[in-house]
């Protein structure tokens, strides 16, 4: 990462904690630049004494959380059963992203935990974005490939199934690990490169309908916000939710 990336990653960070208010229950996300807001709302734990709680999206972020001092909780603990199902049952998610494309579309998953992401996305009354300008893109799959999280057995028949829908599917192999990638959930990870997504909400539906599949990292109509990092500057752009 560069310099210029990392400042650019930090001043995003900032920026998403300076959202978060007493009280509130959160999504901390993964990666490298929700690492920076993790820490960040860490400290206004620590210096002000705000009181936050967050369902962490991989062991990685629970990790840091604790570390950072934002206490963490599981879904089991913030009461879903008891919440009615037309509240979002976490106020705020903040999360990293690959590509960012029109309508807020998005590819995750570079760390592999794009299918707790998803989950706790999902859960959110609003699912903040925070990149650097270097993930805006046009017209999504043409930059970062869509992580498809499966189960070991169904991994030939996954990536068959995945060049059918055009293309090109390849295991993700540990860089410090002799063979796959292994996820939070033991499973594997396929990188299908699509070479430009036309269709991102068919596409969706019909990753998921492949048998085999846990999830993706295609994130149709999640996102309400995206911050954007470039310089000292960060832009904020909001996506109303057409569902939920
Ligand atoms: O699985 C990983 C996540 O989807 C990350 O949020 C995403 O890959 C962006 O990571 P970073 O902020 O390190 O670029």
């Amino acid at each position: 990462m560069s310099d210029s990336q990392a400042d650019a990653k930090r001043a995003v960070g900032h920026a998403a904690a300076a959202l978060v208010e007493d009280g509130m229950t959160l999504g901390l996300g993964t990666g490298s630049t929700t690492a920076f807001a993790i820490e960040a709302i860490g400290r206004r734990v620590r210096d002000e004494g705000l009181d936050v709680r967050g369902v962490p999206t991989s062991y990685a972020a629970e990790r840091l959380a604790r570390e950072s001092g934002v206490p963490v909780v599981t879904l089991d603990e913030i009461g879903l059963d008891t919440l009615p199902t037309s509240r979002s049952p976490l106020d705020l998610a903040l999360d990293g992203a690959d590509e960012v494309g029109p309508a807020l579309g998005l590819i995750k998953g570079r760390g592999a935990a794009h299918v707790r992401e998803k989950v706790v996305a999902s859960l959110a009354a609003r699912f903040v974005v925070l990149v650097d300008a270097s993930k805006e893109v046009e017209r999504l799959g043409t930059q970062a490939p869509v992580p498809v999280e499966v189960l070991p057995f169904a991994e030939p028949a996954v990536a068959r199934a995945l060049r059918g829908l055009g293309a090109e599917a390849t295991l993700r192999m540990g860089e410090k690990k002799d063979g796959p990638v292994v996820t939070d959930q033991g499973l594997w990870v396929l990188d299908a490169r699509f070479d430009g997504i036309d269709d991102p909400a068919g596409l969706d539906v019909a990753i998921d309908g492949i048998p085999g599949v846990l999830g993706h990292g295609l994130f149709v109509g999640l996102a309400t916000d995206v911050l954007v990092g470039g310089g000292e500057q960060v832009r904020h752009v909001v996506q109303p939710r057409e569902r939920g």
